[in-house]
């Protein structure tokens, strides 16, 4: 998971686990119709962190709830296709899904009051999941849910499984949780902002927790936060999402060194703790807009310091962020960087134009 260990990993002829290409999930409310993800694609591999970044929003849940088949109604996937271990999720029924997530593929939300229920122990909601993804029962189960406990860093586990959720403190619920997830043995984990309730230390724990299952199960870990800061600490690969769209991918390390897309710019330099002593924090003024229409210029023109007339009649698509560079993507009219403006422009334009169902 630390960014100089696992960006050196040689992935070629490697598979990705996950591969999502030009997904869009749609909500029609009374008001207006949401295209909460437009048109996104990336991939993860086994064993890696990819993080996924942006303000409130962004689209960034509703990514997750897409991948996991957990998108209600008013909302749908209107196209793409989400591909997990070689197989297109999208288009399965609801039955089909769920053996997904028991078998494959698990989630941790923020607030792990969500996932146990607080009228039964915490053993025996482990011991639930593990009958049901593992088929393990009786003695056999309650060891392995003690055994889970304590993978977790829950001490005197053999105890606490007979306990119920409102006995643990916020940290040692969100362990409990992901104790849980880890029940149906899976292959990749979806953490959906699962330290944002906790404190700075808790937080620090549960990082360190999910970096030490990951390299012990070679876990694929898909990380949802809006603080860049925990990115720093957790991701591998980061792609930066704005209104829907993914902005910039990077691995993290060129990411936080060589900054392109001027959102991901104004989110790093918004990071607490990088500034001299007394220098404001500095914010992008404005709101992430609401994507509602099919976009024919920039959504982030707005907000954006290095707009320019373009930028309000082109909608720039993921290209390289220079000819020589392939896994840096910048969707923005600057880039390639080493094109002319006009070049560039006309080369998101045939792209944007020339692509499929839009
Ligand atoms: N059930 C729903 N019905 C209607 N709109 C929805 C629904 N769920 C999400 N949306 C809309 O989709 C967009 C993206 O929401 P999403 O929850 O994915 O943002 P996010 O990036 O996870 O933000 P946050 O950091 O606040 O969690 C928002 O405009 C939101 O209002
Ligand atoms: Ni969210």
């Amino acid at each position: 998971m630390s960014s100089q260990t696992t960006t050196t990993r040689d992935r070629s002829g490697e598979e990705p686990i996950l591969s999502i290409q030009d997904l869009r999930t749609v909500f029609y409310t009374d008001k207006e119709v949401i295209r909460a993800v437009d048109g996104i694609s990336f991939d993860i591999y086994p064993g890696e962190t990819v993080g996924i970044v942006g303000e409130s929003g962004s689209g960034k849940s509703v990514t997750a709830r897409s991948i996991m088949g957990l998108v209600e109604s008013p909302g749908r996937i209107e196209n793409g296709s989400i591909e997990f271990k070689g197989e297109n999720l999208v288009g399965k029924t609801q039955k089909q899904w769920r053996k997904i997530r028991g078998n494959g593929i698990a989630m941790v939300f923020q607030d792990p009051l969500t996932s146990l229920n607080p009228v039964y122990t915490v053993g025996n909601q482990i011991k639930e999941s593990l009958r049901l993804h593992q088929g393990l029962t009786g003695q056999e189960a309650t060891e392995e849910a003690i055994e889970l406990l304590e993978a977790v860093g829950i001490p005197d586990a053999g105890r606490r499984i007979r306990e119920y959720p409102h006995q643990f403190s916020g940290g040692m619920r969100q362990r409990a949780v992901i104790a849980m997830a880890l029940a149906c043995d899976p292959e990749l984990l979806i953490c959906d902002e699962p330290t944002t309730a906790l404190d700075v230390t808790i937080q620090a724990q549960i990082l360190e927790l999910l970096n030490d299952l990951q390299e012990e199960r070679d876990l694929a870990i898909m990380f949802i936060t809006h603080d860049m800061g925990v990115i720093a600490e957790i991701a591998d690969r980061v792609n930066v999402m704005y209104a829907g769209e993914v902005v910039e991918t990077a691995s993290a390390v060129d990411l936080f060194g060589t900054p392109k897309h001027p959102y991901t710019e104004g989110l790093l330099r918004s990071i607490p703790g990088t500034h001299d002593q007394g220098e404001r924090l500095w914010t992008i003024e404005g709101d992430v807009p609401t994507p509602n229409e099919q976009p024919t210029y920039c959504r982030f023109a707005p907000r954006c310091p290095k707009a320019f007339d373009e930028c309000e009649q082109v909608h720039p698509v993921s290209v390289p962020v220079d000819e020589n560079t392939h896994d840096h993507t910048a969707a923005c009219l600057l880039y390639p960087e080493d094109r002319s403006q006009a070049e560039a422009v006309a080369y998101h334009e045939s792209r944007s134009t020339g692509g499929a169902d839009q």
